[in-house]
């Protein structure tokens, strides 16, 4: 479990992070998501023991990460910038994790080699940058880590290899509780993959939520009655965005579905529908009742 607690990061004086705080429950997919230097890979870097925060606390399994020998043989942290030794093959870089990270599955890397397609004894300079993207994943998931932490992990990969990592990584975390922190700019990149958002903005988290609760719980309705509208048609009902369209209305509205049904149908409107929401116009609804406007915070 990955506690951050009133969290501050400054550079020459200037807060990447500000009082920040989340929880990660074990064996959960945080998605972090946010716009360019909304401190994404500073928040990354801080839960992964790589910088030490200047105030709060960052807690993984309830113990300090920074300097924590321990813990960091069972944390992965892939940032952008991949780091290989020159002239170095896979194989090589293999020893050295094997020898750094007490948990190297062997077994697992050759179960792998037919994941990815590449040779094990190429040097891996020598490799276009989604291939040396593959090689960091193919060694990373051989730790057998506990915490993965993805910086932009899917930079580079075309779509067939993104997708056979996802199901590399649901895997992992299903079979034995991996939790991975995943930052991208794209809802849309991450969304199937995670059970938990975080929206970033300025060194701040804007808004998280649990995506299970967010879809069952924010809907779209369209609605007409003949002549006057009822004022009292949805009472009670949490309106996140209302627009009108002639004589048809537009609510975006949270609550239980069938509630919100017999609550409208009581009304007698001559037209009722009821839809659910992609979690990028959840979040667009959600953001302006904030006062942001989504496109400029993600894409
Ligand atoms: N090592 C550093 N020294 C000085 N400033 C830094 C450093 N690292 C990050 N920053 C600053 O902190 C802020 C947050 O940067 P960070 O890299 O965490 O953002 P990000 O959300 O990961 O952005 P991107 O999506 O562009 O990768 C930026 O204003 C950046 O310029």
């Amino acid at each position: 479990m990955i506690q951050v607690r009133n969290v501050k990061k400054l550079f020459d004086g200037m807060e990447a992070v500000k009082s920040l705080s989340l929880t990660v429950d074990k064996g959960s997919i945080y998605g972090l998501l946010g716009s360019n230097g909304a401190g994404k890979t500073t928040l990354l870097k801080m839960i992964g023991g790589i910088y030490k925060q200047d105030s709060g606390d960052v807690f993984v399994n309830g113990e300090v990460i920074f300097e924590n020998t321990d813990l960091k043989s069972k944390t992965i942290v892939l940032t952008d910038s991949l780091y290989f030794f020159p002239q170095s093959t896979v194989r090589q870089m293999a020893n050295f994790y094997q020898s750094v990270y007490p948990q190297w599955n062997e077994e697992r890397f050759q179960e792998l080699a037919s994941v990815f397609p590449i040779q094990v004894n190429k040097k891996i300079h020598r490799m276009s940058k989604g291939m040396q993207r593959q090689v960091a994943f193919w060694l990373s998931l051989s730790t057998m880590p506990e915490l993965l932490i993805l910086d932009e992990p899917f930079d580079g990969l075309d779509a067939v290899m993104r997708q056979k990592v996802k199901n590399l990584l649901v895997q992992d975390v299903a079979e034995r509780e991996l939790t991975i922190l995943i930052s991208s700019h794209n809802l849309r990149e991450v969304e199937d993959l995670c059970d938990h958002i975080g929206i970033l903005h300025y060194g701040e988290i804007m808004i998280q939520k649990d995506l299970d609760d967010l879809k069952s719980d924010v809907h779209k309705i369209q609605v007409a009655f003949k002549g006057e509208v009822p004022t009292t048609f949805l009472q009670g009902i949490e309106v996140l965005y209302k627009e009108e369209r002639g004589s048809v209305r537009m609510y975006i509205v949270r609550g239980k579905e069938d509630e919100i049904s017999s609550q409208v149908h009581n009304n007698k409107p001559v037209l009722f529908d009821i839809l659910p929401l992609t979690l990028e116009e959840i979040f667009i609804y959600e953001m302006r009742d904030v006062g942001y406007a989504i496109e400029n915070v993600i894409v």
